[in-house]
């Protein structure tokens, strides 16, 4: 499975597809799709593929487009330009109704009048399912929520996260084709969050329906997706597994977005990223002359209180912050730069750093990107 830069995408749209195995089934296909509002370009020629049966986050800042791509594929609003195939059929004219999705909004609420099985009973009533039959699906799906017992509740009887499981078996019931949901646990406090998370993987996994995820938060989105897609206005940046993405992302903004990261700017001068007692050639960059910038994850850095023969950048201790299983260091640079590390308990207790201390950081890993393109490559120490 190949990973696609935003400056690929940008070149060849149509390879979007090609993300995924060309054998795979693809559940989802959005083309070259196209959204303004006013003179506002909210979604700006993207493509991308779900494989069936896989479960995608798409992720970005707030106003990046994700709820747009959403809404179109859902048949809720429609596109100026590009298409939409849903399990390999044309959706793109489609209404809503004859789409097959389901979808889990943050705030599209239960039918408060109706109790829990009412609810999930709704969709196949719509379709005149006889009742015996709507009676079995809609027990087999309390027990797919493990709600079983909440069957005669009513919505304002539950709490936040059992509301939106109830949602989900309310859109899964009528057997969609695929399940789009939209920050379906944006209001919820971070416990349940977390909590659901995790059950909605176990879900995901036990029904394996094609779904597309919004999410802005990137830990939602590596926790619970197959693959990621990163937006930013209105572009795909990047697209392909989480670990992918947050090894070898293909811009500053996908490093930056997928987590803290230092980054050192103007250390750098045509594509020679200079350390301390070391200099690095990044490959692909080495024609370029211009400045760079590194970037460098805080547990890819490690210190010592002695140069330990490895390229390193001399520092003081600025401030220790213990967190649990690892301790944050804060060490700055002779030019002024603070870089944050990430130490584990035992190497902080081997070490014994107390401020102000003078150290050397070693970069384990890191990634160059030229200050103008978002071209990177990788030199791993
Ligand atoms: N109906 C509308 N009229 C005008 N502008 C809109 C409309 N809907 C969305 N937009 C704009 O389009 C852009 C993309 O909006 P969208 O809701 O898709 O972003 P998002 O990534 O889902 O953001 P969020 O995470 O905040 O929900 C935003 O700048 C938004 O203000």
């Amino acid at each position: 499975m190949s990973v696609l830069t935003a400056s690929e995408l940008r070149r060849e749209p149509s390879r979007a597809r090609w993300s995924i195995e060309e054998e795979t089934e693809v559940g989802i296909l959005v083309r070259d799709l196209s959204k303004h509002f006013g003179s506002f370009r909210a979604v700006d020629n993207v493509s991308f593929a779900v494989p069936a049966g896989q479960l995608v986050a798409l992720l970005g800042p707030s106003g990046s487009g994700k709820s747009t791509i959403l809404r179109i594929i859902a048949g809720l609003d429609s596109a100026d330009g590009g298409g939409v195939e849903l399990t390999g059929e044309d959706a793109t004219a489609l209404p809503v109704q004859r789409r097959g999705v389901g979808f889990v909004f943050q705030h599209y609420a239960l039918f408060r009048h109706m109790t829990v099985r009412q609810n999930i009973a709704f969709g196949l009533e719509v379709q005149k399912l006889p009742r015996p039959d709507v009676a079995e699906r809609v027990d087999e799906l309390l027990e797919l929520i493990q709600m079983s017992g909440y069957a005669g509740r009513y919505p304002s009887q539950l709490s936040g996260g059992q509301r939106q499981r109830v949602a989900l078996a309310r859109a899964l019931a009528p057997r969609p084709k695929v399940l789009l949901l939209d920050e379906p646990f944006g209001a919820l406090d971070a416990r349940v969050r977390d909590e659901l998370r995790s059950w909605l993987r176990r879900l995901h996994d036990e029904v394996q329906v094609t779904s597309l995820f919004v999410t802005h938060d990137q830990q939602e989105a590596f926790e619970v997706a197959d693959q990621v897609i990163v937006l930013r206005g209105g572009r795909v940046e990047q697209m392909g597994p989480p670990q992918e993405l947050y090894e070898r992302p293909a811009s500053p903004f996908v490093a930056e977005f997928l987590g803290t990261v230092n980054v050192l700017r103007d250390r750098s001068r045509g594509g020679v990223a200079v350390l301390d007692n070391g200099a690095v050639v990044p490959h692909s960059t080495t024609e370029a002359d211009g400045l760079v910038s590194v970037y460098v994850r805080p547990h890819d850095l490690d210190v010592d209180r002695h140069r330990n023969g490895h390229p390193c950048w001399p520092g003081k201790v600025r401030r220790l912050v213990p967190l649990g299983g690892h301790v944050r260091l804060e060490v700055e640079l002779p030019d002024g730069t603070d870089v944050l590390v990430q130490l584990g308990r035992d190497r902080h207790a081997d070490l014994a750093l107390v401020p102000g201390d003078d150290v050397f950081v070693t970069p384990r890993a890191l990634k160059v990107f030229l200050a103008a393109e978002p071209t990177a490559s990788d030199y791993v120490i």
